[in-house]
Parts: C-alpha cells; sequence; structure tokens
C-alpha cells in the first residue's frame, strides 16, 4: 500500500480540496485526513478571467503559478504523502478540438513539496483518441469494490453522480475483477451542474453559490427554457462523452428574462432533467445513484432529482465515502495507479479504443 495524497480543484472554481488515500492502485486500504483550501477572491476572480484559455495564452505562466502554489500550499499539511497525485486547474477541455487544458506544473510542485507528483493526467487519453474525461470512474468502481467489503453496499450495479461545476455518472460493477475489465464501468459527463449556478448567483446577487437551494427551491422552472435545453443534440449522443465547463452557455442566456429565484429554478431543473436524460445510456438501471461533489448539499438539487429518477436518491455519505473529497482521494488513487503502470480510462469511460495509463511522473 501507498499513502497518496490527491489534490483536486474542480470546474467550481472555489478551492483545492486534498485528502490522502492508502491504496495498492486497484484497492482501497483506508482514507485519511483531507482539507480544503479555498481560492481567495482575487484568485477566483483569475481564474475566471483564464477560462477558455489554451497553454500558449501570455496570461498562462502566472496563472500556473498561482495554481501550483495554491497546493503547495495545501500539501505541506500532509507531510506523510509519499506520492502527490495533482490534478492541475482545467481552463478549457475540447478533446476533439485542441485538446485538454489543466494548468499547472506537476514539477514545480515535486520542487515545491519535495514529494513524487503525478500530474497531466487527461493528455495522453486525448491524443489517443479518448475524451480525456471523466476520470472517476475508476475510482468509483474502487469505491463500491469497497463499500461491499464493508457490507455498506450488495454486490450489484450501483451508480455514482458527481455534481461539481459539471456533472458526471458512473454505472459501476463492484463483481467486476478491475476497473478496466469489460463490462465493469460505464461513464459520461451528464450536463451543467453547479457552473452555471455559481455564475449567476455571482453575476445577480454577488454570491458565490445559492446557500442550500434555498433561491431556487423559490423559484419556478421555465417550461419553455428547459424544453429547448433537453432538447439539445449533446443529449442523444451517446456515451461516453465529456463537456467543457461553459458548452451550455446558451442556457445561461436563455435565463435573462426570468426573476433570479425562476433562473436558479430552471438551472437545478435543468440539472436534473440532464442526468435523467442520460438515464438511457446505462447497461441497467442501477438500484440506487449515489450523489457526491458540492451539488448534494443543494437541497433542491437533491429533491429535483429525487423527483425526476426512478431510483432512489442518496448522498455517498450513507455508504461511509465523504462525497467532498471524493474526486480528491480519486487523484491519489490515480496517481499510483501510473506509478504501477496501470490503466485509468478506458473505452467505457473516456471512450479512448484501449485501455489508457497516462500521467506524467516528476521528481523533486
Ligand atoms: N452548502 C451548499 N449549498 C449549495 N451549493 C453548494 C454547497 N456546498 C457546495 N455547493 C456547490 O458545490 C460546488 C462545489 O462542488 P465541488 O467541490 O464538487 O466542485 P468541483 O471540485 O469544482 O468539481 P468538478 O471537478 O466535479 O467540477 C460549489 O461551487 C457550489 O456550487
Ligand atoms: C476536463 C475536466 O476537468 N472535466 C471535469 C469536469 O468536472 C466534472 C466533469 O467535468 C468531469 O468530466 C471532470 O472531472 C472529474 C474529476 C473527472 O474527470 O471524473
Amino acid at each position: 500500500m501507498i499513502r497518496a495524497l490527491g489534490m483536486m480543484s474542480g470546474t467550481s472554481l472555489d478551492g483545492v480540496d486534498a485528502a490522502m488515500i492508502d491504496t495498492d492502485g486497484i484497492r482501497i486500504g483506508g482514507f485519511g485526513a483531507s482539507a480544503f483550501r479555498a481560492f481567495s477572491d482575487n484568485e477566483s476572480a483569475v481564474l475566471h478571467g483564464g477560462l477558455g484559455l489554451w497553454p500558449d495564452a501570455p496570461a498562462i505562466p502566472d496563472l500556473a503559478q498561482l495554481v501550483e502554489a495554491a497546493h503547495a500550499d495545501l500539501a505541506q499539511r500532509f507531510p506523510d504523502a509519499q506520492l502527490i497525485g495533482f490534478h492541475g486547474q482545467t481552463l478549457a477541455h475540447d478533446p476533439r478540438g485542441r485538446g485538454t487544458h489543466q494548468a499547472g506544473d506537476g514539477a514545480a510542485v515535486a520542487r515545491a513539496t519535495g514529494r513524487p507528483v503525478v500530474w497531466d493526467f487527461r493528455s495522453e487519453d486525448v491524443r489517443r483518441g479518448g475524451e480525456g474525461a471523466p476520470l472517476v470512474p475508476f475510482f468509483h468502481w474502487a469505491c463500491a469494490e469497497w463499500a461491499v467489503g464493508q457490507g455498506a453496499l450488495p454486490p450489484a450495479p450501483v451508480a455514482f453522480l458527481n455534481l461539481g461545476g459539471v456533472g458526471n455518472i458512473s454505472w459501476v460493477d463492484p463483481t467486476a475483477t478491475a476497473p478496466e475489465a469489460p463490462g465493469a464501468c460505464l461513464a459520461f459527463d451528464t450536463g451543467p451542474a453547479n457552473a452555471p449556478l455559481n455564475d449567476l448567483m455571482r453575476a445577480r446577487r454577488r454570491q458565490s453559490r445559492d446557500e442550500g437551494g434555498a433561491l431556487a427551491a423559490s423559484g419556478q422552472a421555465d417550461a419553455g427554457v428547459l424544453a429547448q435545453f433537453l432538447d439539445d443534440p449533446w443529449f442523444r449522443r451517446p456515451a461516453p462523452k465529456s463537456l467543457d465547463r461553459d458548452q451550455f452557455a446558451d442556457l445561461s442566456r436563455a435565463l435573462a428574462g426570468l426573476s433570479d429565484a425562476d433562473a436558479a429554478a430552471t438551472l437545478v431543473a435543468a440539472l436534473a432533467g440532464s442526468v435523467a436524460a442520460g438515464m438511457r445510456w446505462l447497461p441497467a438501471l442501477p438500484a440506487q445513484l449515489l450523489v457526491c461533489g458540492g451539488g448534494r448539499h443543494n437541497t433542491a438539487i437533491m429533491q429535483a432529482l429525487a423527483d425526476a429518477l426512478p431510483m432512489p436518491v442518496a448522498a455517498v455519505e450513507t455508504i461511509g465515502l465523504d462525497g467532498d473529497m471524493l474526486e480528491a482521494q480519486a487523484f491519489g488513487w490515480l496517481a499510483v495507479r501510473v506509478l504501477k503502470g496501470l490503466p485509468i480510462s478506458g473505452p467505457m469511460t473516456t471512450g479512448v479504443p484501449e485501455p489508457v495509463c497516462g500521467g506524467r511522473i516528476s521528481h523533486p
């Protein structure tokens, strides 16, 4: 077992999550300490300004340094980490065009922390024809396998829904021998999740999020905007598939004439509608949907999902996992897989023709 630290700053641009995990790259030996470092208002503004930029943009060196410093600062709180998995900040994602861009140089983080760092997890998958995302599904398989071992889940297929800036779903069969085994996983991005909600709150209310979903719960979803959104060809495209953070900018623009509460309610209904529309791509309906990521703290979202879906919906805490730290743990687990040369994605998670072990390793 290796004691790894995973660090993730997601598309909602709220800060960096860090979490320890013990693993051999297949099974989860145990979970450890975790921490969150929020981006300051200034850091968040700089990162928002970098959205859509590719590595050759003049602003990138300064922005990458900001990302590296925030991560190195947080990593110092975990002196027992033998290995660090550093995702970097996704600024642009266009797998069928320019590629995928996570700002931050793992070599700089290795120098600053004195620990080996695994990073650049997505490029190799994209280079080989995959979507480069989502990458957490193989870890969701490991989580399900772990939960079955703990007696918290029956040995049967289950689905995880991650609600960060963008939503992504993983259907996993914990009885499969490995996550890359045929039939073990099927995953894809479902649609926009918290990113447009946060953007709405920032633009209209100067707040970073709709706390608890209170604003959305007080509004009424606009049926016309919702129907137009769900008519997007994206929902007819089979899985696997991945999204850029702002791929559904039309949805945000369509909210212009609505009250704050109705706009928030429409975004929540759009999120739940996207997940419901995605059900058709799953190999079979899972017994339950386990929700992780910040969106599960939004009661309006959880209610809308329960109303829109045919199976029970619950937070991952019901099976003993930490839904705020799952992605950070995932990048610790994935880092160990990269170190061991094990695949981190495959045909049913990113659409890459063969399972791929991506990532780069930098030593201090
Ligand atoms: N108490 C809360 N009430 C409402 N929304 C919340 C709450 N806590 C978190 N959120 C939402 O969840 C978001 C953060 O989710 P998360 O940390 O999973 O995102 P992320 O790391 O950017 O993810 P990803 O990489 O999956 O896009 C916040 O920006 C906010 O929109
Ligand atoms: C390109 C990129 O960073 N995508 C993120 C984003 O946020 C959620 C969803 O879109 C998912 O595809 C992915 O993150 C998680 C960690 C993943 O790769 O599984």
